[in-house]
């Protein structure tokens, strides 16, 4: 998996070359590929904003930029396995399953706007060519794409075959499709006893059929409190 990030801050993923990420990128499991939006202008400003059409307030990002850049990058032809993602507050929440389904990608290309946002034709020229997801990471603002592009990065490229040591670990985390998208329960290890609070008995028990039991009706009951919009999807088993 290729993975490319276009961003006027692009030493933002210096961080991925540290973390576990980093170590895929050693095993040739993803290649990382930073770029500055800025290498593609050619005032002597380097400028990459301009005031919005139809007025507004702060400014948007200019389209001529990232053109140059998509076609250097990606290049100028159609290719719908080239997945293209913008993250923005107005984007598709993203979750553990589409996830999933970036993690067989063979490229993804991460576009980090800043500003106000991206001139909209970028947009929709790059979905004219390669298939594009507007993805946000919840109700909240930040000051640029990056650290949206890091966690889906993390999200994704964890799922890839051959990165976790120990796959099984993935089918207990909350979301995935082994504990039926609910939330993961609650988990302890030793001391058995700490600072007067104790791991519950049923897990020190060796009863499996108990314990399974236990986690299932914790993982319903956090599910319950916390996330009640899951606890009506498909993929939950509780309704
Ligand atoms: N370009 C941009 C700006 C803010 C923001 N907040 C969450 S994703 C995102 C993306």
């Amino acid at each position: 998996m290729r993975l490319d990030y276009l961003s006027i801050f692009p030493a933002y993923f210096d961080v991925l070359d540290i973390s576990l990420v980093g170590k895929a990128a050693i095993n040739g499991l993803v290649e990382i590929h930073a770029h500055d939006l800025r290498d593609w202008t050619h005032d002597r400003h380097r400028t990459v904003d301009d005031t919005p059409c139809g007025g507004g307030a702060g400014m948007v990002m200019k389209p001529d930029p990232w053109g140059e850049a998509f076609d250097e990058i990606i290049g100028t032809e159609s290719d719908p396995s080239v997945h293209v993602i913008f993250p923005a507050p107005s984007g598709t929440p993203f979750t553990q399953s589409a996830a999933a389904e970036l993690s067989s990608a063979q490229r993804i290309v991460f576009c980090c706007g800043r500003y106000e946002g991206i001139d909209h034709r970028v947009i929709d020229y790059a979905r004219s060519m390669w298939t594009v997801h507007e993805v946000s990471l919840g109700d909240y603002v930040l000051n640029g794409g990056e650290v949206a592009a890091l966690a889906i990065t993390e999200a994704v490229v964890r799922l890839v075959p051959g990165f976790m040591g120990n796959p099984e670990s993935l089918a207990e985390e909350s979301f995935s499709a082994g504990q039926d998208g609910l939330l993961e329960y609650p988990l302890f290890t030793r001391p058995v006893s700490w600072r007067g609070l104790d791991v519950p008995e049923v897990l020190m028990s060796g009863h499996h059929g108990r314990i399974a039991s236990w986690r299932r009706d914790e993982s319903v009951r956090l599910t319950r409190e916390r996330r009640p919009d899951l606890t009506d999807s498909d993929s939950s088993g509780i309704h």
